[in-house]
């Protein structure tokens, strides 16, 4: 993306941004309200960019057939996001795939593969609304690989999961391959184990662009935090807000 504007009303929140994803797992690290969810939104093509210009696997996205096109490219879990109740497990990733105009010859055994990476092949008859919080985020997962999109776009998505899922998550990331990776997320212990790119997104612009081991060395002697990690990125958030002070 090159000079991406986007907004609410009269209210910028994405303020000319530039961004080159390749493959890999990129970090988004920011706090509430910073535009993590509206940058996501943008990048999944579901509001269209105020400004400047989106471009997913080597296209821009400006047309609706664009916007078909790099649909199929797209994974995406929305931080909230909604389901039929009465659909199985199955159903509801099968319909996922469906919207991503995944191949019908493939997508009964895309669906079969993405139900077992988040481990719920035993669960796929199970209706949704019989799942438990952290299942339901699961097949939330299988939905947004299901197909193996090469950008996928995850907004929280360990939300939920207690730490044995946690690290299966972790693994399941690891095990993707060719794919470009965008994870948000407030436990800054995911980005250490995960990623090899990360920002600090606050106030609509990055303040912060670099590996983890980056943003550990970022901290100074008085900065608040519990690891290297937290404390490199509360002294990256103590001195953006004093910069926008001054
Ligand atoms: N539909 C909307 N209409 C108006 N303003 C909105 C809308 N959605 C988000 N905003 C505002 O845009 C700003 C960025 O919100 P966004 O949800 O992108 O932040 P976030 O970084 O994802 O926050 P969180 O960590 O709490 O999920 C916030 O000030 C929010 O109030």
């Amino acid at each position: 993306m090159t000079g991406l504007v986007q907004g609410y009303g009269n209210r910028q929140v994405i303020r000319g941004m530039d961004l080159v994803l390749g493959v890999g797992v990129f970090g988004l690290l920011g706090p509430n309200g910073a535009g993590k969810t509206t940058l996501f939104r943008t990048l999944a093509t579901v509001t269209p960019p105020r400004g400047g210009s989106l471009e997913i696997c080597g296209e821009e996205v400006l047309s609706e057939a664009s916007v078909r096109r790099a649909r199929r490219n797209i994974g995406y879990l929305p931080q909230d996001f909604t389901f039929f109740p009465s659909y199985s497990v199955y159903d509801f990733v099968r319909y996922c795939a469906w919207l991503r105009d995944v191949p019908e010859r493939e997508a009964d055994g895309a669906t079969r593969l993405a139900l077992e990476k988040v481990d719920l092949a035993d669960r796929a008859k199970a209706r949704m609304k019989s799942l438990s919080g952290g299942m339901v985020r699961r097949a939330g997962i299988a939905s947004a690989i299901v197909g193996a999109p090469r950008l996928l776009l995850l907004d929280e998505p360990t939300v939920g999961l207690d730490p044995a899922q946690r690290l299966e998550f972790r693994s399941l990331i690891r095990s993707l391959r060719d794919v470009a990776v965008v994870l948000s997320t407030h436990l800054v212990e995911d980005v250490a184990a995960l990623c090899d790119d990360v920002a600090v997104l606050t106030d609509g612009g990055f303040v912060f662009r670099g590996t983890p081991a980056d943003l550990a060395g970022r901290a100074a002697a008085d900065s608040f935090g519990d690891s290297p990690l937290e404390r490199g990125y509360m002294a990256v958030l103590g001195q953006a807000g004093r910069a926008a002070a001054v």
